[in-house]
């Protein structure tokens, strides 16, 4: 390993929502995050309620106008590079708005992370829009579960890269609608390579293992 494990290294470049949230998210943040929260609410009881015909067609003319609404604002700026993320404020939203941990975004779970030590543990409970087989978890979530949680621990090593090679073992199927948790570690680098591993839980059941192969930007 040519690299310290260092956790200071992550927040200089990532806040883990933790740390995000150590001051009180007031204002447009925290109207994003309940709006976001909803949408999840929203989402879940389409995928499960036996809504009647007339009810689904109301609600979707009541989003279809929101819809409208809130598309009629201008776009916030694009973000094309990990350095444009130089305020605060950028941090906050590239965690904010993460498909997976982020609390303005609705197709998160949102997957919940803290730092302990050099291990990067997290918690998370699939709803049913995460379904595969039935009554547990798509494969392919679990996958983008691993993804954020070992791109999350290489980043610890402050020299953030992008997922080469995920490699996913399937133990026994993950449960909806259970308290999951998850770690995950830098093994070794060699290189510009960052090599990973997590395990994710239900209970004390091991339901899923990742290898990951990160590559350093040049
Ligand atoms: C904090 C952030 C949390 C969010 C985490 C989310 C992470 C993501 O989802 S990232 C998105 C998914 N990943 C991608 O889109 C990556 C797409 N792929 C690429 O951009 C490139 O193929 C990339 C960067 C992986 C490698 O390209 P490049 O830097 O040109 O590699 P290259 O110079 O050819 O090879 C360097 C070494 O890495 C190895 N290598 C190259 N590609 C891979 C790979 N995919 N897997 C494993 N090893 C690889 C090579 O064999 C070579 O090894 P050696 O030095 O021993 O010969």
């Amino acid at each position: 390993m040519n690299e310290p494990l260092d956790g200071s290294a992550l927040s200089q470049y990532f806040l883990l929502p933790t740390d995000a949230s150590e001051a009180p998210v007031t204002g447009i943040w925290a109207e994003r995050r309940r709006l976001a929260s909803i949408m999840r609410t929203v989402i879940e009881h389409l995928t499960v309620a036996d809504t009647p015909e007339s009810e689904l067609r109301e609600a979707a003319d009541t989003l279809q106008h929101l819809a409208a609404q809130l598309g009629a604002h201008p776009r916030r700026r694009k973000r094309d590079d990990i350095a444009d993320t130089a305020t605060p404020m950028d941090k906050h939203a590239l965690i904010d708005f993460s498909p997976l941990i982020g609390l303005s975004n609705p197709i998160s779970p949102p997957l919940e992370l803290t730092l302990d030590g050099n291990t990067l543990r997290g918690r998370l409970r699939f709803g049913t829009a995460y379904e595969g087989p039935p009554g547990c978890a798509h494969g392919g979530c679990i996958a983008a579960v691993f993804d954020e949680l070992l791109g999350y621990a290489q980043s610890l090593t402050s020299l953030p890269g992008m997922t080469g090679t995920l490699t996913i073992r399937y133990r026994v199927p993950t449960p909806l609608h259970t308290e999951l948790h998850c770690e995950a570690r830098v093994q070794r680098i060699s290189g510009r390579k960052i090599f990973c591993v997590g395990r994710l839980y239900a209970g004390e059941t091991l339901c899923a293992e990742a290898d990951g192969v990160f590559l350093a930007s040049r």
